[in-house]
């Protein structure tokens, strides 16, 4: 038996149960009885010929541009994933930054989404001579809407789509404090659209929501929206099943009788795993993230409201030598922990072995053991009452923000894109990666000090802030809100300038940035996960759509 003195005194905190009880822990495969799979593949060659066809007749482009957003905000990219690709360097190839055809926001924006570094000049034609945002716009809703999304593509510096964000916001606000003068599906895309735009939403959700809308469309494309319904149905089934998985694997450790100070949260950290990566192919690496993230959060737990000092320090050591040999005194849960963390990478272990990228798991082990140092000098910071500056705050937290760590994880067995040198890049702290975690940081912050100073935790960016620069409270905030901001904006120009890695990792990174839009914009809805979180949850892995 551990030594366990019984006068210990614990920094815990009464964390709202899981809501979910066991509902996700069954699964029952249903059986393509209705040919669903051939009619998809049907659908798919339709919609596959459309975007060809209209590839080469240059009158078509604009009409492809519109096609292909579509498609995004059904949430069915993934089934034209060469084709669209095809398309948008044809674009880029035949106009560069003159685009002359119609809908230039919506070129703009698509081309950004894609990696291409188009000007923002081209913006420039919606001002009039005076430099005023031209009269002709005032009232056009959609034309508003579509510039309001491009800009949320911009990068450090450009003047004009910051200029064009505050009057598009502006106007839209305007128009919709009055919703008799438009249509009310129009009312409800600007108040969507105000409240998150699309660059910051996640793909699922956007598609549950543009669904109905885009039925409710005219001239709307009927195989493509079939598509998109029975698309949508095929991924939330394989869901399910991943989830159920890992909860048949949660429950063997009985985390909520073994763990009882911690967050248990594996359904919420599926809906993380599933925000960086939804698509099929992603299926083994999301399931290893889920349960990577809920391990993190079992983690932070132990750290921030659990161990005492000198067990964190026996606890740090034991997972920096990943040797079971240290850990007789510690507390059983800390050994639960433990052994939870090396079955979970002795899983991987088999996963990548089969893939031929055993060694891949090193270098997530290595960005874990960094997470936890920072979780360690956390703690230290703590136990001696010491408030860092801002700067040595920064350093630090970005790094126990977890999301340098969630990413190295996030490309486990995720294929051959991943190479050494991806990992290596991450370790290099690159710009994309660094906006990234100050961003998570930042947004964690805000919302979850307050609860934290209640209780003996490290000093927040707020309270450094403060402390160093003797100003108040809402300065910070403003501040901090605006950095969140301009983080994105960062993350949008390495993204169109990094060469060092793949799309698809580029957009790990950026998925995971929207994750923290969904998660801790206005409050912390992972720790007290409330209606919003509960309706998201629900939607995309309990209540199929109606075909
Ligand atoms: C990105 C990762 C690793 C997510 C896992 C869950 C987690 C640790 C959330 C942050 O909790 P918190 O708000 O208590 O964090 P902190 O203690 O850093 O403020």
């Amino acid at each position: 038996m551990s030594a366990q003195p019984s006068d210990v005194i614990r920094p815990t905190v009464n964390f709202p149960l899981s809501v979910w009880g066991d509902q996700f822990l069954v699964f029952e495969q249903q059986e393509d009885k209705d040919g669903v799979e051939k009619l998809v593949d049907d659908l798919k060659e339709e919609v596959r010929k459309e975007i060809l066809a209209t590839l080469n007749v240059p009158m078509e482009h604009s009409n492809l541009l519109k096609l292909v957003d579509a498609i995004q905000r059904l949430g069915i990219e993934h089934y034209f994933e060469e084709e669209i690709n095809q398309a948008m360097q044809h674009i880029y190839d035949a106009y560069g930054d003159n685009w002359n055809g119609t809908g230039t926001s919506l070129w703009f924006r698509l081309m950004r989404r894609h990696g291409f570094f188009v000007s923002s000049d081209i913006m420039n034609m919606y001002k009039d001579k005076d430099g005023a945002f031209s009269e002709s716009l005032k009232d056009d809703v959609q034309g508003l809407l579509e510039l309001y999304e491009a800009t949320f593509f911009s990068i450090p510096g450009e003047v004009i789509l910051d200029d064009a964000l505050d009057y598009t916001k502006n106007r839209l606000h305007e128009i919709a404090k009055d919703p008799l003068s438009i249509n009310s599906d129009l009312s409800t895309q600007i108040l969507a659209a105000l409240k998150q735009p699309l660059h910051k939403r996640l793909p699922r959700l956007e598609a549950l929501r543009f669904i109905p809308f885009y039925q409710r469309q005219t001239s709307h494309n009927k195989s493509l929206l079939k598509l998109a319904k029975l698309g949508f149905n095929i991924l939330q089934s394989l869901h399910k099943k991943e989830l159920s998985q890992i909860y048949k694997w949660w429950k063997v450790f009985d985390v909520p009788n073994n763990l009882p100070y911690a967050r248990n949260r594996l359904v919420e950290c599926y809906f993380w795993a599933l925000s960086v990566y939804f698509e099929p192919q992603y299926s083994e690496s999301r399931m290893f993230l889920a349960r990577v993230l809920s391990m993190a959060t079992l983690l932070d737990d132990t750290y921030d409201a659990y161990g005492t000092y000198e067990e964190l320090l026996i606890f740090t050591e034991a997972i920096q030598r990943w040797s079971i040999t240290c850990l007789e005194e510690l507390p059983e849960n800390m050994k639960l922990i433990y052994r939870m963390l090396m079955n979970l990478y002795e899983e991987m272990d088999k996963t990548l072995a089969k893939m031929g990228k055993a060694h891949h798991l090193k270098y997530v082990r290595d960005a874990m053991n960094e997470y936890i140092r920072s979780y360690m000098t956390e703690a230290k910071w703590t136990h001696e009452g010491y408030i860092p500056t801002v700067e040595e705050h920064i350093d630090l937290t970005y790094i126990s923000s977890g999301y340098k760590f969630t990413l190295a994880a996030s490309f486990a067995a995720m294929g051959n894109i991943i190479k050494d040198k991806t990992f290596k890049w991450v370790f290099t702290n690159p710009p994309l990666v660094k906006a990234c975690c100050v961003l998570c940081r930042i947004m964690d912050d805000i919302v979850t000090h307050k609860e934290e100073q209640e209780r003996k935790h490290v000093a927040s960016a707020i309270e450094c802030y403060m402390n160093q620069f003797d100003v108040p409270e809402q300065h910070v905030y403003d501040l901090f809100n605006k950095k969140v901001e301009d983080s994105w904006k960062e993350i949008n120009r390495e993204s169109l300038i990094c060469k060092d890695v793949e799309w698809p990792v580029i957009m790990r990174v950026i998925n995971l940035a929207r994750a923290m839009d969904v998660l801790y914009k206005n409050k912390d809805h992972f720790t007290h996960v409330g209606e919003e979180l509960i309706n998201h949850i629900k939607s995309l892995l309990v209540d199929a759509i109606i075909v």
